[in-house]
């Protein structure tokens, strides 16, 4: 079985608990590689390695051109290993595959539009209110950054930091789920490969609170950019705030997708199903709500139902395949009780609300794509974030009600609207209160656009010109242009 090792201040090392762990397949439940048990003395490296990394005249000194053709260089090597990479991942997290690869090959993309970023964000000659003065602005890096990270989409998730943190001239921190670490050992591998000084990039594996606290706690840590579930979001916070550490957090959902009678239904159930039983719903961003106008309610459901039902559900590896497995045992078990949850408010179960297990299935960690109906928003299954292939239908009668239901909820991180009426869509998007809306597709994200959440969805944004600012802070600088002859006694 393939053994593992961290990758701290360039050099490829056994964790200082001697201990290691297995990953597996969830599709099959076997173990393939085992996985380094990090601790809070191998954060401690981790840290002081970026620190002096950061410090360092071969990281500190390059030009922003030139830290972009590093950042190049990784992209190429991420194009030249998007079969390997993606095989990894997809073993790991049982994603499919024919959605894998293409995820991989968009991280390329996403190291290709940050190397181009870094030399062209900068300050400002600022037009400033006194005599005799020459006043701009320049953009820094902060230091340390500490990137933790899920398993939904490992890779994708980590570059989303990893590309801009870079970019600004930061070191970094990778702590990736401990449900799939070893693609961003890969990573380290190519980043290795690249070019970067020692220390520049940093791979710790392990559990939450055992390395992942640890590493943001550590006083050399400068800022902290998360992704995963609202409850670790919250500790990392909490954990942050006593170093006033600067925190970006991309958390869960409770998206509404809201279907109204004008809409292209086809395009729409299209979007219901992409929304929710892409990725079986592991996504933040998942269209969990789906809010029905009541004149299309039930043909629409009809609809739905017929393309769900036929679901291609199995091997995660097969091209085929639709619907793969959950990626991990606690999230099948979550699903499972969630979906009890329903049943207990008085949910009606449409479709699914089982799990899958006998031939096809490997080890039986399925979920059947299930659809709630009659649901009311204020049950627990319309306002937790289940992060499963599981739908609650809603019926809604005008916009007002539409938009009432859909802003019900903690979270802001995503929401759909299909009509084809452009005063109507407009109405929405000017009213949701979240960070994402998607009119007429659902489910999109690009490197060009930020990305984050309102309310308990988040802080801060990942992609676009705006995730670059994140990890970088300004300096404002004052020139005399001429010597003051005035009273030094008193403010000028
Ligand atoms: N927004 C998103 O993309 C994701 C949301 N989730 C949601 O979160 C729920 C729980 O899933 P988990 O896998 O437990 O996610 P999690 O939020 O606990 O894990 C995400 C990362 O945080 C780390 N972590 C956990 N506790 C930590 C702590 N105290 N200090 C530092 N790092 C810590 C984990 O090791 C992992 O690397 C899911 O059921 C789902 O609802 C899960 C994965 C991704
Ligand atoms: C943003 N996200 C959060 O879980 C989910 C993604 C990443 C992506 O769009 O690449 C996903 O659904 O795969």
């Amino acid at each position: 079985m393939e053994r593992y090792q961290l990758f701290i201040d360039g050099t490829w090392c056994d964790p200082a608990s001697g201990a290691w762990f297995e990953t597996s397949e969830p599709f099959s439940g076997e173990a393939w590689a085992l996985i380094p048990r990090g601790t809070a003395a191998d954060a401690d490296r981790a840290v002081e390695a970026g620190h002096r990394a950061f410090l360092s005249p071969e990281w500190s000194s390059l030009t922003a051109t030139q830290r972009g053709a590093l950042l190049r260089k990784l992209a190429g090597l991420i194009e030249e290993n998007v079969d390997l990479l993606g095989r990894i991942e997809q073993r790991d997290n049982g994603k499919l595959m024919a959605e894998v690869a293409g995820q991989v090959r968009n991280v390329a993309q996403w190291f290709h539009y940050y190397a181009g970023l870094a030399d062209k964000v900068g300050g400002d000659v600022v037009p400033i209110n006194k005599a005799d003065v020459f006043n701009y602005t320049k953009l820094e890096p902060l230091g340390v950054v500490v990137a933790i990270t899920p398993w939904n989409s490992p890779l994708a998730l980590t570059t989303w930091k990893m590309a801009p943190a870079l970019a600004a001239g930061n070191t970094i921190v990778i702590k990736p789920s401990e449900y799939t670490s070893a693609s961003l050992l890969e990573l380290a591998k190519l980043a290795e490969k690249a070019g970067f000084p020692k220390g520049v990039v940093n791979v710790v594996t392990g559990f939450g609170p055992e390395v992942g606290e640890p590493l943001v706690r550590h006083p050399l840590t400068a800022k902290v950019a998360f992704t995963g579930g609202d409850i670790g979001g919250q500790k990392v916070n909490e954990a942050a705030a006593p170093g006033l550490k600067k925190v970006t957090l991309e958390l869960g959902g409770k998206s509404p997708n809201i279907v109204f009678d004008d809409a292209d239904l086809e395009q729409a159930v299209k979007g219901a199903v992409a929304g929710v039983f892409g990725a079986s719903g592991q996504t933040c961003m998942a269209g969990s709500r789906l809010l029905l106008q009541e004149s299309i309610h039930d043909a629409f459901l009809a609809r739905l139902i017929e393309v769900v039902k036929d679901a291609k559900i199995g091997d995660p590896a097969l091209m085929e395949t639709q619907v793969g497995p959950i990626a991990t045992r606690a999230q099948f078990e979550k699903i499972l009780r969630m979906i009890d949850m329903g049943k207990e408010d008085g949910a009606t179960l449409a479709l699914g609300g089982h799990a899958l297990s006998g031939p096809g299935y490997g080890q039986g960690q399925f979920v059947a794509p299930t659809i709630f109906t009659g649901v009311r928003n204020d049950m627990r299954i319309a306002q937790q974030e289940v992060f499963g292939p599981v739908v609650c239908v809603l019926k809604f009668k005008d916009e007002d009600e539409a938009l009432a239901i859909a802003n019900d909820v903690p979270f802001g991180l995503a929401a759909g609207v299909w009509t084809k009426d452009l005063h109507r869509a407009l109405w929405c998007v000017d009213r949701l209160k979240a960070g994402t809306v998607w009119v007429n597709n659902y489910r999109s994200t690009s490197f060009a656009t930020p990305f984050g959440g309102y309310k308990r969805s988040g802080l801060g944004r990942e992609g676009g010109v705006e995730a670059i600012k994140e990890y970088l802070q300004t300096k404002s600088v004052w020139i005399t242009t001429k010597p003051d002859r005035s009273n030094p006694f008193i403010l000028g």
